[in-house]
């Protein structure tokens, strides 16, 4: 089956609530003649994610939106990953957050939980979920691998950013630009597969 594509001038339904995500897709999604609406700007509501992969959920949220406001939809379902607690905390992630989002208290309980483990590897997920009202998804994933940094440190990004350095190198994604990180990112390379299959080939 050939996936469906986007079109200049179609909307796109950024399934999200997370503002730091909007602001990647905005600079990812710039020169494709896409117009751009966020879950939060169509009231729409944040669906529990129930499934137990980060495909699944992402489907969950993508479906949520494409049928509530009648147009495609892309969500993203992502996480944070440590060698040393099994993958921990994955598909949890903005769980371990809590309700208030307390990022600072998540990553010191990460640093508590590895304790002095001399394997500081660790990765980012992202999936991304494109939906069409009719049900139709196709799904694209993204990972980068790198290690913990303590203490975190950077001012830019959002939720783990400031204790991530991608590779083997000091500068965690909190220290880089939102173009720095989309060129490396789980998310910048989920989204090269999605635009490479459903968008619009010349950028403007
Ligand atoms: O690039 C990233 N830089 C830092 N932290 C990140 C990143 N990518 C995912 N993460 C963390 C944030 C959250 O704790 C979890 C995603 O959870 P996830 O459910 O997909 O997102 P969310 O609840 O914040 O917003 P939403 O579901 O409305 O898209 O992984
Ligand atoms: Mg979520």
């Amino acid at each position: 089956m050939t996936i469906p594509h986007l079109n200049r001038g179609d909307t796109l339904v950024l399934a999200t609530h997370n503002r730091g995500k909007i602001a990647e897709f905005a600079a990812l999604l710039g020169g494709y003649g896409i117009r751009v609406i966020s879950a939060g700007d169509l009231s729409l509501p944040e669906p529990d994610e129930t499934a137990d992969s980060f495909a699944g959920n992402a489907a969950i949220k993508a479906l949520e939106a494409a049928k509530a406001a009648n147009l495609p939809a892309l969500a993203d379902d992502s996480g944070f990953c440590v060698a040393a607690l099994d993958g921990a905390p994955g598909i949890f992630s903005a769980r371990w957050a809590g309700p208030g989002k307390d990022y600072p208290d998540a990553m010191r309980r990460i640093h508590e939980q590895m304790g002095d483990n001399p394997d500081r590897s660790a990765w980012f997920i992202s999936v991304l979920c494109l939906a069409w009202p009719d049900g139709r998804t196709e799904t694209f994933e993204g990972r980068i691998d790198g290690h913990v940094i303590w203490p975190p440190h950077g001012a830019n990004g959002h939720g783990y950013d400031p204790l991530f350095a991608p590779g083997t190198g000091t500068r965690s994604f909190a220290d880089m630009t939102d173009a720095e990180k989309n060129a490396i990112s789980h998310r910048g390379l989920a989204f090269a597969l999605f635009s490479e299959a459903c968008l619009p080939k010349t950028e403007v």
